[in-house]
């Protein structure tokens, strides 16, 4: 007897091809992966060196980062190569690996960035500051209106970098949308955290390039689009001849006398990076201090006294007024430890012949970072880690044993690659802070809100902050703006 079966020649076809995919995912992915974990945890010449504890300790940042005497520089990991420009044949002051190019590039910028520059720049940075706080009182002059001011610090910060690195600002402040720049520039980001995932994972790298090549081609576009978008106002820029105090003045005066001569694209490139690298970071410790002053009402009275102490009229605030006020800065180094700004480990290569960091000896060529969460969220290096309380920074009298190891939390990282825009960002820290901590009473919106617990840290680079929703409230604010009440 013979039984007849209608076949599906669609379905027939999917069902052979199923044992064939999982034979080749077991091939291609998990027996790799099954022998890489073997290999790692049994054979690896770093097998028997303590992860968490090595990536938790504080001398690791000096080690890795920092100067020393005698030892070779921990160059920066592949990680960095590859990022926006990259297509276009040209390095960055971030993503240049190379010691001796970095420094050319570093000397020329550093003149942008100076404490005389900075003095300079401090006109047009305020300016930005001042219609903010405009904005602010202007959203809020109603009873009851809710302000999101993470939101506005981000456009905030957006507008005084745009205007230092491309001469203009983005405008955003004056947009309830996130402006395009911006959206794109978040795009080109994430775009740099999925090439550094797909090259430590190239198989699935493969998979995914398939499956989602829609999405990717449109990723590469956008940033493609970005770079010509910063390529087009630093042209234009140049051309203006303009002597407005922003870094392009101070860089463009010095190339002219400077031998390696950067090219126009060359600037782009790094006024690329001036944006991403000078927006976010600030905004997040911005609104990540807001958060938590509002959050405890005794911080936010001590910060209160010392501002409103010091200070009658807002015209009054600036870099050097706000520089010596204890509790302020003490606020904004409490954030920046709770909450690092660029909180993913920043990747370097160990040197030829070897060397070691926080003593143990490390063969060349080993990838070594300090994670900035686990080094300022450790209980070895802070007691009560995940409580905000910016008295550590200031209880000098303790003894040694009482004492935070406060070298642990380097949001700014060391050495020959930290952050060139350090005193940029203090004068924004600071200068915006005292501000609104002036101006307004505020209380949270939404009381629940628990930052740590609600806020996105995306473990690849760039923290695209979704914690930048959180809302705030600024209650009774008179229509002038000029009052404060409590
Ligand atoms: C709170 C604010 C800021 C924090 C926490 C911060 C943090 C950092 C960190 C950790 C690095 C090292 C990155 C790496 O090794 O890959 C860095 C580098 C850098 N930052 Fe900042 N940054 C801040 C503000 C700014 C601002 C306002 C600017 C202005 C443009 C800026 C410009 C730069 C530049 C150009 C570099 C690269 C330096 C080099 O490699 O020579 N940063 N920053």
């Amino acid at each position: 007897m013979f039984e007849f079966i209608k076949l599906d020649p669609v379905t027939s076809a999917r069902d052979a091809l199923w044992p064939a995919a999982i034979v080749l995912t077991f091939v291609m992915i998990i027996i790799p992966g099954i022998y890489g974990i073997i290999y790692k945890i049994y054979f690896h010449p770093l097998s028997r060196y303590p992860g968490p504890k090595l990536a938790a300790v504080s001398n690791s940042f000096k080690d890795i980062y920092g100067f020393r005497q005698g030892h070779k520089p921990f160059i920066k990991g592949e990680f960095y190569a590859g990022g926006t420009f990259a297509a276009r044949g040209v390095s960055s002051i971030i993503s240049e690996r190379d010691p001796t190019r970095h420094g050319e590039m570093r000397r020329l910028l550093a003149h942008a960035f100076s404490l005389t520059s900075l003095k300079e720049q401090e006109e047009l940075i305020i300016g930005n500051i001042d219609r903010f706080i405009e904005l602010v009182k202007a959203k809020t002059c109603k009873q009851g209106e809710i302000f999101d001011i993470a939101k506005g610090y981000e456009r905030m910060a957006f507008d005084i970098i745009g205007d230092l690195a491309f001469g203009q600002n983005f405008g955003a402040l004056e947009t309830d949308e996130t402006h395009p720049w911006i959206a794109t520039l978040l795009g080109a980001l994430t775009k740099g955290a999925l090439i550094d995932t797909f090259k430590r994972f190239p198989t699935v790298a493969q998979i995914i390039g398939v499956l989602a090549k829609k999405q990717l081609t449109k990723l590469y576009e956008d940033t493609s689009k970005n770079e010509q978008m910063a390529i087009d106002l630093v042209s234009k820029r140049i051309q203006n001849e303009s002597n407005r105090k922003d870094f392009m003045t101070r860089i463009l005066e010095h190339r002219s006398q400077d031998r390696h001569q950067a090219t126009d694209l060359q600037l782009a490139a790094h006024s690329w990076d001036f944006v991403a690298a000078g927006s976010e970071t600030t905004s997040t410790v911005l609104a990540c201090s807001t958060f938590y002053i509002l959050n405890n009402p005794d911080i936010m009275n001590k910060l209160k006294a010392e501002v409103r102490g010091v200070f009658s009229d807002s015209s009054a605030i600036n870099d050097a007024s706000t520089k010596n006020l204890p509790y302020l800065n003490a606020v904004c180094l409490e954030s920046m430890r709770i909450y690092p700004p660029l909180p993913f480990s920043l990747p370097r290569i160990v040197p030829e012949g070897g060397d070691t960091v926080d003593g143990y000896f490390l063969p060349a060529g080993i990838v070594v970072a300090t994670s900035p969460m686990a080094a300022g969220l450790g209980a070895q290096n802070f007691k009560d880690p995940l409580i905000f309380k910016p008295e550590r920074w200031l209880d000098l009298n303790l003894s040694p044993e009482e004492r935070d190891n406060l070298e642990a939390s380097q949001p700014f990282s060391l050495g020959a690659r930290g952050c060139l825009g350090k005193s940029l960002g203090w004068m924004e820290m600071r200068t915006t802070l005292a501000k609104i901590i002036l101006t307004f009473d505020m209380e949270l919106a939404d009381k629940e809100v628990d930052w740590l617990r609600d806020s996105r840290v995306f473990a690849a680079p760039f923290s695209l902050s979704e914690h930048t929703y959180s809302v705030f409230y600024m209650p009774d604010m008179p229509e002038n703006g000029s009052g404060r009440i409590g």
